[in-house]
């Protein structure tokens, strides 16, 4: 017979994987109403043992305590922007550049969507989340903690206890959600967002969190910032090792031999933008290689071995 710690544990492993499943992959496993029966038999067994709740638990995404303001956070790791190439010119200038400095050992690299949205920088330690930042000024951002647990896909725990890791991601705000949150808005009289960057940056930056968990918002990370417990060479390790972690990672992303095979990206995917539920706003150009990328360091603005190409501007439906 099971205690109720062992219970509550293994209701826990069974909602996490339920969450991925329906939130990360898309794929739910079982049906709703079963989900909500498994949800509601932890927060019964909880209330029934106040002492079995831990930080980690599904059932403690939506906090009740409204903030009074945000908390400064320095970051281990400074959250760099990127330099913005506008035309294939400036990426074979770009390329060139790279090359020069690497000698012509193999340059490839990992093209990856520009998501538009917020850049948030998470912590986890023991495999569990400790923290969740916005970039801010890129050394010091604001703790949005309790807003970003309420992101259904973002993992309240790993799938291995990592002693720590830091990721940087994208929140962002489905293109559906926003036009659903905007008519709401309107109907209400109240003003609407300009676009679902705007949209997500207000509902992350909410001090009441149950306001946040109203709001749709989906997460892709893409870069881990620190790392201990586990060696990582490459760009797309990093994709295929966030995904194994439990992250969601756009599966988007293409790893390219040449310059060529980059602006092929580009420009499949200037024309496929509207196929995406999120909007993009360009490709992220990085090198795949990490320890090349040690050899080539960053300026105080943004790194040498990534570059933001950006779409031009779409005309806005009138
Ligand atoms: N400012 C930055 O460094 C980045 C910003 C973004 C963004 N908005 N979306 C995707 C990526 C990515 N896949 O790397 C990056 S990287």
């Amino acid at each position: 017979m099971e205690t109720p710690r062992e219970r509550a544990e293994k209701l826990r492993e069974e909602i996490r994987k339920h969450d991925y499943h329906y939130y990360v992959l898309d794929q739910p496993l079982i049906s709703d109403a079963e989900y909500d029966r498994l949800f509601r038999e932890l927060v019964e067994l909880e209330q029934a043992y106040p002492d079995l709740v831990t930080p980690d638990s599904p059932t403690q995404r939506v906090g009740g305590e409204v903030l009074k303001g945000f908390t400064p956070v320095q970051h281990r790791v400074p959250l760099l922007s990127l330099d913005n190439a506008f035309n294939e010119r400036e990426l074979r200038d770009f390329n060139r550049r790279l090359k020069e400095r690497l000698g012509d050992e193999a340059v490839a690299y990992v093209c990856e969507l520009k998501i538009d949205g917020v850049s948030i920088a998470l912590v986890y330690q023991d495999g569990v989340l400790m923290s969740g930042a916005t970039r801010g000024d890129g050394i010091v951002g604001e703790d949005v903690t309790a807003n970003i647990r309420t992101i259904k896909s973002l993992p309240l725990r790993l799938t291995y206890p990592l002693p720590r890791v830091e990721v940087r991601g994208e929140v962002y705000m489905p293109k559906e959600a926003f036009a659903r949150l905007n008519r709401e808005r309107e109907d209400r009289g109240e003003k609407t967002f300009a676009n679902p960057r705007n949209a997500a940056a207000g509902s992350i930056r909410q001090l009441d969190p149950k306001v946040t968990a109203g709001r749709t918002l989906g997460l892709l990370v893409y870069d881990i910032l620190h790392l201990e417990g586990k060696e990582i060479d490459s760009q797309r390790e990093t994709l295929e090792f966030l995904s194994e972690l439990g992250f969601p990672v756009d599966r988007n992303f293409r790893w390219c031999a040449s310059l060529d095979e980059v602006l092929e990206y580009c420009e499949e995917w200037q024309g496929r933008r509207h196929e995406l539920p999120y909007e993009i706003d360009g490709v992220v150009v990085k090198l795949n290689s990490l320890p090349a990328r040690q050899l080539l360091g960053a300026t105080a603005k943004s790194p040498r071995w990534a570059i933001a190409y950006k779409f031009p501007a779409e005309e806005k439906e009138t």
